[in-house]
């Protein structure tokens, strides 16, 4: 297995392009199932979860293409040969539910496995179904899979999520815009993944208003046609390479980067004392003066704080003057990388669902262990910080939702190298 190795201290400074967005691409990727003509999807990322939904569309007969070195992906379903997604590819990524809403909205049947849960917690995706099976989906769980069938075709529904859920969002939203009539998606997630799902949906033909809204209205058609989107720029990525001065002292402009993409994010780096620039070029990003001061996160659905970069906070904080609460509300057991972090010389205790973390001077480089995609990339930040050598094992977590990560730092003067396994 891989482990990334680096020598902190150096203050990065330069620009960082920031990819496409891999949970965007995550849940377009399988519009492909609801038409017969081609979808491209273009600043596609090149990661190993799209790889994994390209196998998934691929083992349902769907045609898949990464051209231009995998920054575009040309889809095609026009021969579909089966309805099942196997666990052997869903138990490996989550996003792989996201086939069912399309399935059966054009096909009228799915066999898809149950993900299970994961390092983060629980995830059990009952939203999903629910949604599903208020537009007239008979399901049935059985042997580890969810089978589901809806012969006469999904009906238009009002349905009303229980909590925000973004892929709930998402699988309902594509199933809706081939069911017959009117759905109304009430207390649906409004993170920028969603908004960029519905432009791609509409210039395929579908009807829908309010994307980004807490209600989206979604008017059934009988057939969607095919479209070329660019995936909208990944929030996360952006986030986590604007923390790479924060945290060294430097200054980088993260290529492409928006703010409405990550409005409390930006809040919470100035009250830290990090300014944040938008120009026509992206984001640029350097600490203010001196030391960092502590601040309160608490993570919630966009646009709220995003867990998917509390672990990249936490990391900052961790050399912050004074001390921060971060309050995970998202997932239950999202704190995997505090004890990685305290093997790096942090102070951090974690009680239920709240970290505390009282900043130190400097950390210490230390072999730390990848527990998920998050949690890598925060023991990399920290050791770009970090005094000597840091060497981070299970680097394929980080595979699944960064690109180049070490090309990408080390343009900016990072010491980072990648050891590979022979
Ligand atoms: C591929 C992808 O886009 N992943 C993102 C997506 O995950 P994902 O779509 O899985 O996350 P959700 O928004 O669905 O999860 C939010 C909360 O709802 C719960 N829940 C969800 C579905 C369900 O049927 N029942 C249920 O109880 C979850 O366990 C969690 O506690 O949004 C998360 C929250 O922003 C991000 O951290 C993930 O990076
Ligand atoms: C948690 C994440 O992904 P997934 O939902 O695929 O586990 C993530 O992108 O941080």
């Amino acid at each position: 297995m891989d482990q990334i190795m680096i020598r902190g201290g150096a203050p990065l400074t330069g620009e960082i392009p920031i990819a496409g967005a891999k949970n965007a691409c995550l849940a377009l990727m399988p519009a492909t199932l609801l038409t017969d003509e081609p979808l491209t999807l273009t600043n596609a990322p090149r990661l190993s979860d799209i790889r994994t939904m390209t196998t998934l569309l691929q083992s349902l007969g769907a045609e898949v293409s990464a051209l231009h070195r995998g920054k575009v992906l040309a889809l095609s379903s026009h021969r579909l040969t089966s309805h099942r997604a196997d666990y052997d590819i869903v138990r490996k990524m989550r996003a792989s539910i996201l086939v069912l809403g399309p399935l059966l909205a054009r096909h009228g049947q799915a066999e898809v496995s149950l993900p299970g849960g994961c390092a983060i917690g629980a995830r059990p995706v009952d939203l999903h179904l629910q949604a599903l099976e208020a537009m007239g989906a008979r399901l049935e769980l059985r042997e580890g899979y969810v089978h589901a069938e809806a012969p006469g075709g999904l009906k238009g529904a009002v349905f009303e999520f229980p909590k925000v859920s973004v892929g709930a969002t998402e699988n309902a939203l594509l199933a809706a815009t081939l069911a017959k009539g009117t759905t109304v998606l009430k207390n649906a997630a409004r993170e920028p993944e969603i908004v960029d799902l519905a432009r791609c949906l509409r210039a395929m033909g579908a009807r829908i208003e309010g994307e980004g809204t807490g209600t989206i209205t979604i008017e059934g058609v009988t057939a969607l046609g095919g479209a070329t989107h660019r995936v909208v720029t990944d929030r996360i990525e952006l986030g986590t390479y604007m923390l790479a001065p924060a945290i060294t002292g430097g200054d980088v402009t993260c290529l492409g980067g928006r703010l409405d993409l990550l409005p409390a994010f930006a809040e919470k780096l100035d009250a830290a004392g990090i300014t944040v620039e938008e120009t026509d070029r992206g984001l640029r990003v350097a600490r203010k003066n001196g030391r960092l001061s502590a601040v309160d996160v608490t993570t919630e659905p966009f646009p709220g704080f995003p867990t998917d970069l509390q672990a990249q906070m936490m990391a900052l904080l961790c050399t912050a003057e004074g001390t921060s609460r971060l309050e995970e509300t998202i997932f239950e057991n999202r704190f995997m990388h505090a004890p990685e972090l305290v093997r790096m010389g942090a102070r951090i205790d974690v009680s239920g669902g709240t970290a505390t973390v009282t900043g130190v001077g400097r950390l210490k480089g230390a072999p730390v262990m990848a527990t998920d995609l998050r949690a890598s990339v925060s023991l990399i930040l920290a050791g770009l910080a970090a005094e000597g050598e840091t060497v981070v094992s299970r680097v394929y977590h980080l595979d699944r939702g960064y690109e180049k990560v070490e090309q990408k730092l080390g343009a900016c003067g990072a010491h980072i190298e990648r050891m590979s396994a022979e």
